[in-house]
């Protein structure tokens, strides 16, 4: 038995969810289809989750929102009309829309929750109608029902365990069952999603509940390439790589997959299969626990900018028990996480996301990190992005980093650090975020371009 999650691209349009009923037919071992809410038609083109999120804001700002009101509908009334649906379908999910945004906004993380939510499950109401217009026996299942339970963290919900066990009862339901991505119910009942692009870690745990064979996840590329394709062209494909790599480059860039959707498969031992929706006969990426090291010690080159660094020296840090925690407090107390933290005798750097940053939170830090911690010097550096290369083969190779650094020098980009650091299958390069093309495309053509890659 398989789960098959279909991403927003391959459930934009009519034509697209044809495609999607041939290959979910065309194998009898692909019951469990997970969906997300319809994507992109174009590059111009809004996502209905992008859509969604506009209506809820404008209605908590009690702002006109008949625009993208219509815009909404509009999307799921072409999607029907071009699959000959009967009217009632469209009909009821329009009443859906309008009475989840009309809904109780009493706690406005909860209310965007229910809205961001309802793209996914009256698409997969209107897939599940399609299936069975088709003639294929096909039931629409709702996460509360299923038992899929998550945390009570709006935007950001994290499975609960007891909820496997209670999946695994999907297996009874006779067909195809047809199940929304993107969210779950939290213990009181109330919806939470996940962070956005979601709908990969419902799949994920699905087919850890479920115990299927393979999580097969279906995109708009033929394969996860070893660097993200929108930055070099015709990349090369991977076939094959660890959890652990897809881990590491997902969290660095690699979008095609959301990096919480690894552990659930993971932990089960299910392989995901990447593949494209628009070319069903290529083999697509295999996601394994072991592989052979025939490719080189570099398997994917990501990049993700948005990025700062809190920069702090002082003579002796070393010799001073709590430094790296009273650092820490202060930013914890400033409610931010950080990424890394590469270190030196008497320095510390702190890499954080920047969006979690403000003027006013950045002076309160710099004024504590002084005043408390009687710094020598506090610079904060934004605009960096963060380069990672991956790949088990890593470990067992000397020379990587020499070879990467001297691909960036001779590309005049500057590294601003590096964290080599306990990840035994991945390195780091922070440097400045309007390098980051020519810093990724210099890599990749120190480590791919001649290379042959598994
Ligand atoms: N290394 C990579 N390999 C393949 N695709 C990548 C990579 N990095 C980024 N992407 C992007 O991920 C996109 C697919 O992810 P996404 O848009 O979330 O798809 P979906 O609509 O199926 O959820 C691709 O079109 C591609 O532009
Ligand atoms: N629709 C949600 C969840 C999701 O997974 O979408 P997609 O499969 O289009 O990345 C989002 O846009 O975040």
């Amino acid at each position: 038995m398989k789960v098959v999650k279909f991403g927003g691209s391959s459930l934009a349009s009519g034509e697209q969810l044809e495609k999607v009923y041939g290959i979910v037919t065309s194998d009898p071992e692909r019951k469990f289809v997970v969906v997300s809410a319809p994507g992109k038609r174009s590059s111009e083109d809004i996502k209905v989750t992008d859509l969604l999120i506009a209506c809820a804001e404008k209605r908590i700002n009690g702002e006109d929102l008949s625009n993208e009101l219509k815009m909404l509908i509009d999307r799921y009334g072409s999607i029907a009309t071009e699959l000959n649906l009967p009217a009632d379908v469209i009909k009821q999910i329009e009443a859906d829309f309008l009475q989840v945004i009309d809904g109780d906004r009493s706690n406005k993380e909860r209310y965007l929750d229910a809205v961001k939510a309802s793209g996914e499950d009256n698409n997969a109401k209107l897939i599940a109608a399609y299936f069975q217009v088709m003639g294929t026996k096909a039931t629409y299942v709702n996460p509360k029902d299923a038992g899929l339970f998550v945390s009570d963290e709006p935007g950001n919900a994290q499975v609960l365990p007891e909820s496997y066990d209670q999946l695994y009862k999907l297996r009874d339901i006779e067909g195809i069952v047809i199940f929304p991505g993107f969210f779950g119910f939290t213990k009181d009942g109330h919806i939470a999603t996940f962070s956005r692009s979601g709908s990969d870690i419902t799949g994920s745990i699905l087919a850890n509940g479920i115990k299927v064979n393979v999580y097969e996840n279906f995109t708009d590329v033929d394969a996860v390439f070893s660097v993200n394709p929108t930055i070099v062209s015709n990349p090369k494909e991977i076939k094959e790589l660890t959890y652990r790599e897809m881990r590491e480059l997902s969290y660095a860039g690699f979008s095609v997959f959301h990096d919480e959707a690894l552990i659930p498969a993971f932990r089960a031992g299910i392989p995901v299969n990447v593949r494209n929706t628009n070319n069903p006969s290529a083999p697509g990426t295999f996601i394994v626990n072991d592989r052979e090291n025939s490719n080189g010690p570099v398997t994917g080159i990501a990049s993700d900018k948005g990025f700062c660094s809190i920069y702090i020296s002082k003579y002796l840090m070393n010799r001073e028990l709590g430094f790296g925690r009273k650092l820490l407090q202060i930013l914890e107390e400033n409610e931010i996480s950080y990424e890394h933290i590469p270190s030196g005798i008497d320095d510390i750097t702190v890499i954080l996301r920047e969006n979690q940053m403000d003027e006013e939170k950045e002076a309160n830090i710099v004024a504590r990190i002084y005043g408390e911690l009687q710094a020598d010097k506090v610079e904060v550096e934004h605009g960096l992005s963060l380069l990672m290369i991956v790949g088990e083969g890593m470990r067992h190779n000397v020379g990587t980093t020499a070879r990467a650094s001297q691909a960036l020098a001779e590309a005049g980009v500057n590294i601003e650090m590096i964290n080599q650091g306990s990840s035994e299958v991945s390195m780091m390069f922070g440097i400045k975020a309007v390098h980051e093309k020519k810093a990724v495309q210099a890599l990749y053509n120190a480590f791919f371009v001649g290379a042959v890659t598994v």
